[in-house]
């Protein structure tokens, strides 16, 4: 629903759209037309991921098979930007700021408060987490470093045992995960988008690695068109104003330099500097 808004979610736990319901739907389709049944599914926390995985599974006639649901698929901590508008988040901070937040591996955004409406420290589903592992933002690598242990511990015992395993999560956990399978650098993964309720396939070896680097969308017209829609989101005003067919103004030779947009608070957690792949 926060999508259709155009709102930064995070870990706010908004319900899907008719929109989100529609493609959780083809997901399930394709599903069946491409013979896959999962033996097992692993979903985050947020009803979004859960509601997706059960119309999916409902479509295949599989809604019984066994669930694990872990706080460590949730979708990326978006800080203090979560419910703030991402074409209005781009105008006020510029292109490169919005797209380090968004994108960048390293750089999380700045920490939402305790006492923000929007903070999920109070939140009951965390009660059994220590509260220092709640975050308060995080950047793709916190969500690396938090993902993996699931991805160990949970799926990959699952797929030793031969299991074939259904995911539902969020974009940029996503992004974590497949970082890890491809192994994918650190620059590279910040122009990785990937697209809602649209199956992404991945054979794996017996170490658990891709096949096929990248894996198969199931309907790969929709998802390239799906993708980048994903990574123009924001754009608003601003891309319409650099569309082909805009006039591009000369710029005068002794064009002031504009302000520089303040600096976002120092993060309190979050990883930075470089990390070896
Ligand atoms: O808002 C979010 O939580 C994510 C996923 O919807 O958005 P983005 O693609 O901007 O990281």
């Amino acid at each position: 629903m926060w999508n259709a808004e155009g709102l930064f979610t995070g870990w706010v736990d908004v319900d899907l759209s008719a929109k989100g319901e529609g493609e959780a739907t083809k997901g399930g389709d394709l599903l069946l037309d491409n013979d896959l049944t999962p033996d097992v599914v692993h979903t985050s926390l947020l009803k979004r991921a859960i509601r997706t995985a059960n119309i999916a599974l409902d479509v295949a006639d599989l809604l019984w098979i066994p669930v694990c649901r872990s706080w460590r698929l949730n979708e990326r901590h978006y800080g203090a930007l979560q419910g703030k508008n991402k074409a209005q988040t781009r105008e006020e901070f510029g292109e490169e700021q919005f797209k380090i937040w968004r994108r960048s591996y390293d750089t999380p955004p700045p920490p939402i408060k305790d006492n923000d409406p929007l903070s999920q420290v109070n939140d009951l589903r965390y009660a059994g987490l220590p509260s220092e592992l709640i975050p308060r933002t995080e950047c793709l690598a916190d969500v690396v470093d938090r993902l993996l242990p699931y991805w160990y511990d949970a799926i990959v015992p699952d797929l030793a045992a031969g299991r074939t395993v259904l995911v539902a999560a969020h974009g940029n956990s996503l992004r974590a995960m497949v970082k890890h399978l491809d192994d994918v650098s650190d620059e590279a993964i910040t122009e990785l988008n990937i697209p809602t309720g649209i199956p992404l396939v991945y054979e794996l070896d017996d170490d658990f690695a891709p096949l096929k680097r990248g894996g198969e969308y199931l309907d790969p017209e929709a998802a390239k068109a799906a993708i980048e829609a994903v990574k123009n989101q924001g754009a608003g005003a601003g891309a319409k104003a650099a569309a082909p067919k805009a006039p591009v103004p000369p710029v005068p030779p002794a064009q002031p330099v504009p302000p520089v947009p303040p600096a976002p608070p120092a993060p309190s957690g979050g990883r930075r500097g470089k990390r070896k792949k």
